[in-house]
């Protein structure tokens, strides 16, 4: 990946050349940048990677200088400031609205917390109210790293923080909120279970209100939950709450909504210079295309080539899919003694908060050799130190989300480096205008490919499948898809995922006068074609594909959901199995690399979300 790390020449199991013959001999190569501001700790450029590294959002102040108390300064670990926080800390001291802008992993955290936690200190209010300092978070690993850094600033300070999360239990947050000597100074929020405690009893009057990653938490996605919090909180007008929007990416539209939260003299703050690209210069992007069929082999070529000293976050479509891939790359790794995957991690919401907080965990403690195989629960905020690169493989949700994902590395001035994975009907992305003018170049280092071996079990390619074509759906337009286009995709898919052949009783009797090699329970022929995975009406009817042909509708998935419901002596997959008469069997495709088909498991309880 890094044209500096050392290459492999010959990758075990080649099967075909250079997938880069069509795409230009274009070498990314890093913007010179001006290090002309001493930061004594850091190097300018990483000794593991090579690459150049970027220390233009420092600033020559230092926090000892700043306009802050003895007992923060004593909690900052940093010595200069980076610009976002030369640029807000005075005003936000001042307690002025703020909506603020800066590149991803330039200290925005600190640049909230910091005169936060001053203005409270300023105040000199010892009282027990939890939530003076409400930050509210889109995602609970984000809440949990704010967490820990307030806790760092705080550590000379006799305030506290907690933080309130979904998917852990919240009758142990209620008994901390409840309990008159435990100090909630500063409270770190998801919004959902924010809600679920405003609306059981919790009463707020927070004196500031912070929303990091504010644009996310603004768009559809939170809006609705937004305005309900803020509806429970007391009325802007009656306080003087300060409101403080901070974020990577703020578009018009967002912009426009995020006035209703600040008091008309709001300050928009936006460290990006008017010329200047959201995302770091000095991280060499590239895009890669490649035939849906090929992704894989690709992706794990790509990862191999980069060498079992990288730390990478890979990020997939779905929460789905990043269980497919990671089980994937974890069966590669364990088979062969040649690998070079470093130890693969995963992060999905299906996954539970224990399991999410372990992986991040362990993740953010690999000092170098480790791949994060993660949906977009870690796109945003989250600092783990020492990334070296971000794949991206297929579609990011949104040009925004392109940006914040490739900011999981070159943070702080640190290196890095950004490839994105596309199948050729997804090249229009790099066309849209917030991607065309970032300096993606075509990725030209990749030599060869490999075939795969890998069993996924019923139960996930499924899911996969189904979350796949609900994911794509929404794309249609801009893929030039019809609703039976994405279908056939879609089943290509499933196929890369090892969906195999069955054999099935067409129900014809034999015309030819010869008898067929085997004959079925319902006299017909017994021939192999391949049925995609089954996918309940009820899911049809929420993507809106009913009637769309080459789909396998049963009425619902059975217990392990990865089948029909199956009655007394019919249905389910498997030898000898009748076409389900609404499926038109979809045989093209390529062949299933080799995956074998073991049994089917239980399926656990629905969730939501990435
Ligand atoms: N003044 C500073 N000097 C050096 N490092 C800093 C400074 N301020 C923050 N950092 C470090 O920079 C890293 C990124 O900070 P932070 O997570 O706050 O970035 P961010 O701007 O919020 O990024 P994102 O947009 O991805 O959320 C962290 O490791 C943090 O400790």
């Amino acid at each position: 990946m890094s044209n500096l790390k050392a290459q492999r020449t010959h990758l075990p199991r080649v099967r075909h050349a250079s997938m880069a013959a069509t795409q230009a001999r274009i070498q990314p190569s890093p913007i010179p940048v001006d290090y002309s501001i001493p930061i004594p700790s850091q190097s300018t450029s990483s000794k593991s990677t090579g690459m150049a590294t970027d220390k233009k959002h420092f600033t020559s102040k230092r926090f000892v200088d700043a306009p802050i108390s003895q007992l923060s300064k004593a909690g900052i670990k940093h010595e200069f400031l980076t610009d976002v926080q030369d640029a807000t800390l005075e005003l936000a001291l001042s307690g002025i609205d703020l909506l603020v802008q800066a590149k991803t992993g330039t200290g925005k955290t600190t640049a909230f917390l910091l005169p936060a936690i001053e203005r409270l200190a300023s105040s000199r209010s010892m009282s027990s109210d939890k939530g003076k300092i409400l930050v509210l978070a889109p995602t609970r690993e984000l809440a949990l790293q704010i967490e820990e850094e307030a806790m760092s600033l705080l550590a000379h300070h006799p305030y506290g923080v907690q933080s309130v999360i979904g998917g852990t239990n919240i009758n142990t947050e209620k008994t901390r909120l409840n309990s008159p000597s435990a100090r909630v100074d500063i409270l770190i929020a998801t919004p959902g279970r924010l809600l679920d405690h405003l609306t059981s009893g919790l009463t707020l009057r927070p004196s500031v209100l912070i929303l990091d990653e504010a644009d996310r938490l603004l768009d559809q996605g939170f809006r609705k939950d937004l305005e309900r919090i803020v509806k429970l909180l007391p009325d802007r007008r009656g306080t003087k709450r300060q409101c403080m929007l901070f974020s990577a990416t703020f578009d018009k539209a967002i912009q426009d909504i995020a006035k209703i939260y600040l008091n008309s003299d709001y300050k928009f703050i936006s460290t990006l210079h008017a010329d200047e690209m959201n995302t770091h210069e000095h991280v060499p992007q590239s895009y890669l295309i490649t035939p849906l069929e090929d992704t894989l082999p690709t992706l794990v070529s790509l990862l191999e080539q980069a060498g079992p000293q990288a730390k990478t976050m890979l990020f997939c479509t779905t929460a789905r899919g990043t269980a497919v891939v990671a089980s994937i790359l974890q069966q590669v790794s364990a088979a062969s003694t040649q690998s070079m995957l470093p130890p693969i991690y995963q992060i999905q919401s299906r996954m539970s908060q224990a399991a999410r907080t372990r992986a991040a965990q362990e993740f953010r403690d690999a000092p170098e050799g480790a791949v994060l195989v993660t949906s977009d629960v870690t796109a945003r905020g989250m600092d783990f130190p020492s990334v070296t690169h971000v794949i991206q493989l297929s579609l990011p949700s949104s040009p925004a989300q392109y940006i914040h994902r490739l900011g999981r590395t070159a943070r702080a001035g640190a290196a890095g480096e950004g490839i994105l994975i596309l199948m050729l009907d997804e090249q229009f992305f790099l066309r849209l205008p917030e991607i065309a003018s970032l300096p993606l170049m075509p990725y030209t280092r990749l030599e060869q490919t490999r075939t795969l071996n890998f069993k996924l079990d019923d139960r996930s390619i499924g899911q996969a499948y189904s979350a796949w074509l609900g994911f794509y759906k929404s794309w249609l337009k801009q893929l030039r898809w019809s609703p039976t286009e994405l279908v056939k995709q879609g089943a290509v898919w499933a196929r890369c995922l090892g969906w195999p052949n069955v054999t099935v009783d067409d129900g014809e009797p034999s015309t030819s006068g010869r008898a067929p090699p085997q004959r079925g329970a319902r006299g017909g022929n017994v021939v192999a074609t391949w049925i995609p995975p089954p996918i309940a009406k009820r899911t049809v009817g929420l993507m809106g594909l009913r009637g769309t042909p080459g789909l396998n509708v049963v009425d619902r998935l059975d217990d392990a959901g990865d089948g029909p419901a199956r009655k007394a002596g019919g249905g389910g997959r498997g030898h000898g199995q009748q076409l389900p008469k609404a499926a038109k069997p979809h045989t093209e495709g390529p062949s299933n690399n080799g995956t074998a088909h073991p049994p089917r498991i239980r399926r656990g309880k629905a969730k939501a979300g990435p």
